[in-house]
């Protein structure tokens, strides 16, 4: 019988397997293909993903996705645009469990946070959002870090929250999951604002007014969708928008980097916010608020209009109390 199982070895999954085995949990962690997990398994590292970084002794690696299944808490982390389609197809082995999804983004196809696809595709199963300000590296080197569990029930987030806790890794918890992964998903797509302006040689001043005015359309829109306030001030807003847009460790801000500065994009690498403006671009539409930066980067992102041009349409807009 497993204890706790993380699905998707990625570096974010391999690095919460890490920190949790070196705490004293029995850890197992799934990765899809053979190949990776026969790797894992001989050089007790994921190469791949999060290289030398040494697994502890209690940390198995399986591509079996039933024996992993065995575990009552499964931890999520695959990428958010593949988390319905895996919940979908793998239904039977994950229904009834404790589910702790530790992706952000929002589905492009139905525009829903990670809390709408599992509560739909999952209705019986406990389902938890563990988001915050993190890079993998850091919680696999045991750097200090804090982040949010959030759930609808009091038990179920006390009871993870305690279990999640390591010797690295503060949970706070929270009773407003909506919150939490709308704060986590969208401080993405702020992040490659910051590094489109910054790459594109607009300055310092610039990201700080894209960090302050994106933070605005962020809270404008998780309100709408019925969050806390507070929470969007918490670690999984305020503090994971300020690490994202400010450090290159950042995929996100890397690519608004890279594109502003004309560099190359490696395209296998996981950037959320890509997809997740496109899907927060049409759901603020629909529910009739106001997101200039979010919008500015969708159509930056699809080659409707340059950075110097986006920077003079969010300059002219007209003017507004603060
Ligand atoms: N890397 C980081 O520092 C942090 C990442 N996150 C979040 O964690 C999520 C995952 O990100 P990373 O682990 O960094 O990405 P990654 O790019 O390192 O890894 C993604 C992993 O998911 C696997 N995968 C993709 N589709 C799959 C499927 N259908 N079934 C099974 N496995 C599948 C890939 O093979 C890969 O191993 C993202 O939503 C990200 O925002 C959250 C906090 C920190
Ligand atoms: O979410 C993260 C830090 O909290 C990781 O950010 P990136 O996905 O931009 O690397």
């Amino acid at each position: 019988m497993r204890e706790i199982s993380i699905l998707g070895a990625g570096a974010f999954g391999t690095a919460l397997a890490i920190s949790l085995a070196r705490s004293g949990r029995k850890i197992t962690l799934w990765a899809r293909s053979d190949e990776a997990v026969s790797a894992m398994q001989n050089v007790r590292e994921n190469l791949l993903r999060l290289p030398g970084k040494a697994f502890p002794e209690n940390l198995a690696a399986t591509s079996d996705l039933a024996d992993a299944c065995t575990a009552p808490i499964l931890l999520l982390a695959v990428p958010m645009q593949q988390l319905a389609g895996f919940c979908e197809a793998n239904k039977t082995l994950i229904q009834h469990k404790t589910l702790v999804c530790c992706c952000k983004g929002v589905d492009l196809k139905s525009e829903r946070g990670p809390l709408a696809v599992l509560e739909d595709t999952l209705p019986e199963a406990e389902i938890a959002i563990l988001s915050g300000p993190s890079f993998a590296v850091d919680i696999a080197d045991g750097l200090p870090t804090a982040l949010t569990l959030a759930g609808r029930r009091q038990d179920t987030v006390d009871r993870l929250q305690a279990l999640l806790t390591t010797e690295n890794i503060r949970l706070y918890s929270s009773l407003d999951p909506l919150g939490v992964e709308f704060g986590g998903a969208l401080k993405n797509v702020i992040a490659i604002a910051c590094g489109l302006a910054i790459g594109a040689g607009l300055g310092e001043s610039a990201r700080a007014a894209l960090m302050t005015r994106g933070f605005a359309e962020m809270q404008r829109l998780a309100l709408r969708l019925g969050a806390d306030p507070a929470t969007l001030s918490g670690l999984s807003g305020f503090g994971d928008l300020v690490l994202t847009c400010t450090s290159e460790k950042s995929r996100n801000y890397s690519h608004g980097l890279k594109l502003g500065s004309g560099a190359t994009i490696d395209p296998t690498v996981t950037v959320e916010g890509v997809a997740t403006a496109q899907a927060v671009a049409r759901l603020s539409q629909g529910v009739g608020i106001d997101m200039p930066i979010t919008t500015a980067v969708t159509q930056i992102l699809n080659g409707q209009i340059s950075i110097s041009e986006a920077a003079e349409v969010l300059l002219a807009r007209p003017l507004k109390r603060e």
